[in-house]
């Protein structure tokens, strides 16, 4: 099981004078159980490339495969795309549509058929700090922080197979962040294969993810977290990510660590 990208070019507005090749021959393959982070400024594809995960997108060169189905093929059905790989966009919020989050979480499960029950959607709302008694509620009716666990939680509960968080902290403060944050550590500790884009990469280092850096379009950098986190200062300013104390403390650490064991192999 597994999100398998070839060769992937997508141009936005193709063949007109607005051309934009916002994803330039990406490869990459995402396997089950997998975290992955993507960085990069904004504006490098990252939303682009997660767009095309779901079939919101089909790129006109290369491919997208999930579960070794290309989202190109005429027997794929998108509605079945859309069930397997759940993405919560930025500012989900805004689509809330109905009277309350009760009809809101449920509306997605009846859609695509799968069966959630109370207990499930107690285990979410916990998980996120929600008041179960908030189910009444109007989605409307809440701060803005509360909005965006509600909208996280009216994609976990049709339990995709993948899990995409596209900046899902944009706009919160910052015990809101760390709530959305242990829910992906969490939810990827039991199993689920997440996703995420953001410039908070800090707080994924003990998980040791996968990262991926777009710059220009283009892959700048797929590999460990180690070995991204010791790229040059100037690169890991190229990615837009928040190099804070613990991150920097942990990559001088880790620097020092190669070099003992280089000093080591020398010595020999
Ligand atoms: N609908 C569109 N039409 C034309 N160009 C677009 C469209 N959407 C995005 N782009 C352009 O494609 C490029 C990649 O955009 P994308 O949103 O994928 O980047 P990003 O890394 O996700 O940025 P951000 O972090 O700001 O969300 C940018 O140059 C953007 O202006």
């Amino acid at each position: 099981m597994s999100i398998k990208v070839k060769n992937l070019t997508y141009t936005y507005s193709k063949n007109t004078p607005f051309e934009k090749i916002a994803l330039n021959n990406i490869n990459l393959e995402i396997k089950s159980g997998e975290l992955w982070l993507f960085v990069g400024h904004t504006g490098s594809g990252k939303s682009t490339l997660i767009n095309t995960f779901n079939g919101l997108l089909i790129p006109q060169q290369g491919e997208v495969y999930i579960d070794e189905e290309s989202t190109k093929s005429k027997e794929i059905k998108i509605k079945d795309i859309r069930r397997k790989v759940g993405i919560i966009f930025q500012y989900p919020e805004t689509q809330f549509f109905l009277p309350t989050i009760k009809e809101e979480i449920l509306y997605a499960p009846k859609n695509f058929n799968v069966n959630i029950d109370k207990k499930e959607i107690s285990f979410y709302m916990q998980l996120l700090s929600l008041p179960y008694e908030y189910l009444e509620r109007s989605p409307f009716n809440l701060s803005g922080g509360e909005m965006r666990k509600v909208a996280i939680i009216s994609v976990l509960s049709y339990k995709p197979e993948y899990i995409i968080f596209d900046e899902p902290t944009v706009g919160l403060d910052y015990s809101t962040r760390e709530s959305v944050f242990n829910t992906i550590k969490q939810l990827n500790k039991m199993g689920k294969t997440i996703i995420l884009s953001t410039h908070w990469i800090s707080e994924f280092l003990e998980l040791k993810p996968n990262v991926l850096m777009l710059k220009d379009s283009k892959e700048a950098f797929i590999g460990s977290f180690d070995e991204f986190i010791t790229l040059d200062y100037n690169i890991l300013e190229d990615s837009g990510i928040i190099l804070d104390e613990k991150l920097d403390l942990y990559r001088k650490t880790i620097i020092h660590k190669k070099e003992n064991i280089k000093n080591k192999i020398l010595n020999i």
